[in-house]
């Protein structure tokens, strides 16, 4: 696995970013694919929001003049003749307009039916002598497309030169008025802006454009006050509108061209004035086709009214802000992180209601910042990415869940094998420091020996005195190194076995399923792990179970068997560690009759004998590396030759192993074949020691005693609270089964009705019958060899661990030790490896053990290699091996004098 893998692997804030980004650009893509209705989507929530929310009164500075049937009863159903509008605007602005737009595009000329070329002085001449009068431009390509060509140039008009048209978002609705159209030489304001520039007292080359914004300096904003006007503006120089209702028409002061017509005839200019007054003034004189555009809510309507609401946005600066397409998008880059982090960091229900909560703040947020700030925040973007990432999280947490047990075992691994580097060099350091010593020893003695040496032999001393030193500053170094490695080691494993949490629905129907299978539990590991075995059974993987004895492996192994489709076949559970080496092949494979001297008939092996079912090997972990070898292939190929057989057998049986030793360590160490053990862990199960599950032990305890009643056709005998303490603070090197058989003394030796804490006979009580006398038996001068062998082999050879157990000095544990490895030595007639092999106990153990071995031998030999004669060999050993108890010279004398037979 790459560096760049693992780092995602492990780092939940890397996979948070790394998704998030992924989710963006997904939803960037699903936008593409239909942007129109995305674009709808995203403008839904303002969309909604303008349709509902209390819509804000229109400006007083603001009047419209339409058309009315009633008007166009009496001047024409079509165009009118331009002289009436110029009768109008000369009206409007005597009676006070502060700026008149009109909706008759003057670069046409008008049709000669309709007064022609003197209809359309009279009008320029009208707005020339009006003040501010916008009327609508044809732009460039629009005068190519329709052909009649413009007034050439009208120089005098240009200041009141603006456009009608609106911008249309890709769902085809206006939200956003467009202030300035084209470009260059082409480009022109708005009608709405050339207005409200007029209101204001701006003249249109003093507006500053910047990005961003468009400012007009120096406006009379009412009231004779004077100042900058800023409108907030997109990239492409867009503002939002703010609507004043729904019915685009309905808010906005109006009359119609008839009213104000009556009112000229009339002669009414009070009347009129009191109308126009100091407003802009819109006049819409030409037929529409109507409806021409849509607004957010729904209505349709025309572009003359597209632009009164962008004179009233104007007048009232009452701004709607968008966000910029940066902004927008570290926002939704923000939330698409924060809810990925939640769903990755919690696969489960968890992650699902933290994502989705913070979903909902966003759209709170959202809702809150567009009624109450004005603000319009990105909707689709965080909100499809977002939803991606939810859903994708607890897929994509079970993936990288099962990569990072992947990666956990792979260190464990890597650990583990620096840990077997480690050790070793700490046995080198361990037996040089003690051959120091004894050099150091020797070097004083024959300092005392001899005067005339004297000088040299303390030189040597203190050679080795410094040698030494810093031996055992290396030793105690590597020590340290070893304990941080078995930390890591331990930390490492603990990861592995909470790698896959588990859903808090799912336990209590595990802890009955267990319960069904006699499994008592109700801790979430144990409950994990039962998972697993639930699933595993069902298919035919191979199913590997360790934990330390008695924590109910083989249960788990009948389990499996019993959750499988195999479950109505046999289950043969076979002890690997009991089957004599000698007898292993015909005993799991079989044998034919006179295949060997006993072999009376033909007979199955286990093998055979879990045709169809399962076969239980347990204590695999124990099996010598030759028979490792023959159980490869029949895993691999499920055939195999019964003793004396010629012809194969194949069967067809389920594979489960348990061990109580750490395999993986084995393969590191050499005592346990790396291809069997991959064979093997097809689903590792690991059951975990009563002591890191105490809560489980008011249950079994419970469970036992009630079996034990069963048993005695008694009823249950309760526990008493001081008992049940006793229980739990009990460290159970035996787990499950030493506190079976403990329940099981007790109710045998209870005298009451209550079984009190010394009915339980537990070491440390008082009355204890079962304190192990090792302490007095194993005293430096007993000859309890067996008993030091076995506190060796527990602390796997550790000479500081062992005499610590000990409580003796390390250097008579040492000595121990090497005694013992002589005498091995001198039993296995030198046979370094079946030396080994018989002090060791165990495979794992078998290399630290050669390793001793090697170092004493070599070091015995070192000793003798100066002497020619066998006897003054011996008379140094005597000195340098001073130590040595003497039940174990002999054995150092034996071996001297085997090497100097040999050379001879
Ligand atoms: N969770 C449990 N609930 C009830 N009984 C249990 C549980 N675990 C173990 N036991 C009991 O403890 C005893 C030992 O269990 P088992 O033989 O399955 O352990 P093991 O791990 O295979 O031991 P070993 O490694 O020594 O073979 C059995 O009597 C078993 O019923």
């Amino acid at each position: 696995m790459s560096t760049a893998t693992r780092l995602f692997v492990r780092n939940v804030w890397l996979q948070a970013l790394v998704m998030a980004l992924c989710a963006l650009l997904v939803s960037q893509l699903i936008w593409t694919a239909a942007p129109a209705t995305f674009h709808a989507i995203e403008w839904a929530p303002y969309d909604t929001w303008i349709r509902l929310r209390p819509h804000p009164a229109p400006d007083p500075h603001l009047l419209l003049v339409t058309r009315d049937p009633a008007g166009d009863h009496q001047f024409g159903a079509g165009q009118w003749d331009r002289s009436l509008a110029a009768t109008l605007i000369t009206a409007l602005h005597d009676a006070g307009a502060t700026a008149i737009g009109i909706d008759i595009p003057l670069d046409l000329p008008s049709p000669p039916n309709l007064g022609g070329a003197v209809s359309d002085a009279l009008l320029i001449e009208a707005a020339k002598s009006a003040g501010t009068v916008a009327y609508p431009a044809v732009l460039a390509p629009a005068i190519d497309q329709e052909g009649p060509s413009p007034m050439m140039p009208p120089q005098h008009l240009v200041p009141g030169k603006s456009t009608l048209q609106p911008v249309l978002d890709l769902d085809r609705v206006v939200r956003r008025g467009l202030l300035y159209h084209g470009s260059g030489s082409s480009e022109l304001p708005s009608l709405g802006l050339s207005l409200a520039a007029g209101v204001w007292q701006v003249p249109l080359e003093r507006i500053e454009r910047r990005s961003g914004s468009i400012r007009l300096p120096h406006a009379q904003i009412g009231g004779g006050a004077t100042g900058d006007v800023t409108i907030p503006v997109d990239r492409q120089g867009r503002l939002l509108l703010n609507f004043t209702g729904p019915q685009s028409l309905a808010p906005i002061p109006s009359a119609t061209i008839l009213d104000i017509f009556r009112l000229i005839e009339q002669k009414d200019n009070d009347r009129l004035v009191a109308l126009v007054n100091g407003k802009a003034v819109l006049l819409t004189t030409q037929p529409r086709p109507q409806p021409e555009r849509t607004v957010p809510s729904g209505e349709d309507t025309t572009d003359m009214l597209l632009q009164a609401q962008l004179l009233h946005t104007l007048l009232t600066q009452d701004w709607i802000r968008e966000l910029t397409p940066w902004q927008r998008g570290v926002l939704a880059f923000v939330l698409s992180v924060g809810v990925a982090w939640a769903a990755f960091r919690w696969t489960d229900w968890r992650g699902i209601l933290l994502g989705s909560g913070l979903l909902l703040v966003y759209l709170a947020v959202a809702v809150i910042s567009l009624a109450l700030l004005r603000l319009v925040l990105p909707f689709v973007m965080p909100v499809t990415a977002a939803l991606l990432l939810l859903v994708a999280g607890s897929l994509l947490g079970q993936i990288v869940a099962t990569r990072r047990l992947v990666l956990l075992e792979q260190d464990m691994l890597s650990v583990q094998q620096q840990l077997v580097a480690v050790r070793e060099a700490l046995i080198y350091q361990e037996t040089a420091v003690e051959s120091l010593e004894e050099d150091l020893e020797s070097a004083r003695t024959s300092m005392s020996h001899s005067a005339s040496k004297a000088a040299e032999s303390a030189t040597l001393a203190a050679d080795l005195q410094r040698m030494l030193a810093e031996a055992q500053a290396q030793e105690e170094a590597t020590r340290q190194r070893m304990d941080a490695l078995e930390g890591q080691l331990h930390n490492l494993r603990a990861a592995t076995i909470s790698a896959a949490p588990l859903r808090n629905i799912e336990q209590e129907q595990l802890r009955r399923e267990c319960e069904q299978s006699g499994i008592v539990t109700n801790d979430p590991a144990m409950l994990t792990m039962f998972r697993d075995l639930k699933k595993g059974a069902r298919s035919p993987v191979t199913v590997l179970i360790t934990g330390e004895a008695g924590t109910g492996k083989e249960l788990c192994a009948r389990a499996v068997h019993r959750l499988s489709p195999r479950a109505a076949k046999p289950f043969v559970a076979v002890n690997m560690a009991a089957i004599s080496p000698e007898l292993f092949e015909s005993e799991l494979f079989g044998h034919v009759r006179g295949s060997f001297t006993g072999a009376h008939a033909d007979r199955k092996g286990y093998f055979e004998l879990a045709h169809l079912g399962t076969i239980f090997l347990d204590e695999i972990g124990d099996l010598r590396l030759d028979h490792q070898s023959k159980l490869l292939r029949v895993l691999q190929d499920r055939t195999f030759y019964r003793v004396g057989a010629t012809s194969p057998t194949t069967v067809d049986v389920r594979i489960v192993a348990a061990t109580n030793k750490d395999l993986q360590r084995g393969v590191s160490e050499g005592w346990f074949r790396e291809d069997l053990y991959f064979r093997l862990k097809g689903l590792v199960l690991h059951l975990p020691p009563l002591r890191e599950r105490t809560a489980d032990i008011p249950l079994l305890a419970e469970v036992c005693l009630r079996e034990a009643a069963q048993k005695s056709h008694q009823p249950p005998m309760p526990l008493s609270g001081e008992a049940l303490e006793a229980l739990t603070t009990q460290s159970w090197k035996g787990n499950v089964r030493e506190l079976r058989q403990c329940l099981e003394q007790a109710v045998a030796l209870a005298e009451g009705a209550l079984i009190t804490a010394s009915d339980l006979r537990l070491p440390g009580t008082s009355t204890s019958v079962a304190d192990t006398p090792t302490a007095a038996a194993l005293l430096p001068d007993s000859a309890g060899d067996l008993a030091v062998l076995n506190q060796l082999r527990r602390n796997r050879f550790d000479m500081q661990a062992t005499a610590r157990a000990l409580g003796w000095d390390r250097s008579t544990v040492t000595q121990r030790l090497k005694g013992l490895c002589f005498q091995a030595l001198v039993e296995s007639a030198g046979d370094q490896a079946k030396a080994a092999s018989a002090l060791a106990g165990a495979p794992s153990l078998l290399r630290t053990v050669e390793l001793k071995l090697m170092d004493y031998r070599a070091h015995l030999m070192d000793t003798i290699a100066p002497f020619a004669d066998v006897e003054e060999a011996l008379v140094d050993c005597k000195r340098r091996f001073k130590n040595l108890p003497e039940r174990h010279f002999r054995f150092v004398e034996t071996l001297v004098r085997r090497h100097f037979e040999s050379q001879a």
